[in-house]
């Protein structure tokens, strides 16, 4: 499995108190699969996204990305993780603003150590960032910024991608245009996609679809 999550659970405590946010989530995630997370805003889909990207940690149960425990890791472990095989497209595109595109582009990659120019060339081509290279990202638009957050991301052929409304920035037509291309790099690259949308129409178009209510998948 390239992500698994067993017996899952989170909470916060919050100044109304305890919120139950996930409750003995079981998850499980294979190689070439996609799977769309959805569910009332508040149910935990981000915070199970933060989850699987270590960037948090759950109360109890498991998160296992690749073979790798991520409880068992120390910050540092689990960053490496993050580095070497989770592509992250959050809502922030945190582009960085001293790098043109094609240095964004090749960042992330450059840090997982697979830097292939012909690979980015080709992912900038089909986002058609192709002539916005030598841009710096506040010389770009926020769906173009998008595009550019979503290029990085598979120009380092992650295992596991975690997207949190990859399209979000994007009018129906481009952001249809971007997820077709996802799913067809995934597919190429037998990456596994985790993606929360509030679109039921985006859902319907990835493999798997699940809905979180009161910290579990409704059946
Ligand atoms: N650090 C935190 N401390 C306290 N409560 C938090 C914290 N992070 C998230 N929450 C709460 O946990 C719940 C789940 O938040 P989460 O962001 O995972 O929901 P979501 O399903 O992604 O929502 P949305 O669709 O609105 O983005 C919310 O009620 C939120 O207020």
């Amino acid at each position: 499995m390239v992500l698994s999550l067993k017996k899952v659970s989170k909470h916060f405590d919050t100044a109304e108190g305890r919120l139950d946010i996930l409750v003995d989530v079981d998850l499980d995630l294979a190689a070439g699969e996609s799977l769309a997370l959805t569910g009332e805003s508040g149910s935990g889909k981000s915070t199970l996204l933060h989850l699987a990207a270590g960037l948090d940690k759950p109360d109890s149960g498991s998160v296992d990305v690749a073979g790798h425990v991520l409880s068992d890791l120390d910050d540092k472990g689990r960053a490496a993780v993050r580095r070497g095989i989770v592509g992250i497209v959050f809502q922030q595109f945190n582009l960085i603003p001293s790098l043109d595109v094609a240095a964004n582009l090749a960042f992330h990659a450059r840090l997982a150590g697979r830097t292939d120019a012909s690979w980015e060339s080709r992912l900038a081509d089909r986002l058609g960032l192709t002539g916005l290279m030598k841009r710096y990202p506040e010389q770009l638009s926020g769906g173009q910024q998008q595009r550019v957050a979503i290029g990085r991301t598979l120009a380092m052929r992650p295992s596991l991608i975690l997207a949190d409304e990859p399209t979000g920035n994007l009018d129906e037509a481009n952001g249809d245009a971007v997820m077709s291309l996802m799913l067809e790099l995934i597919a190429e690259t037998n990456s596994a996609l985790l993606l929360v949308t509030h679109s039921m129409r985006l859902a319907a178009r990835l493999g798997r679809q699940l809905t979180l209510t009161s910290g579990r998948f409704a059946s």
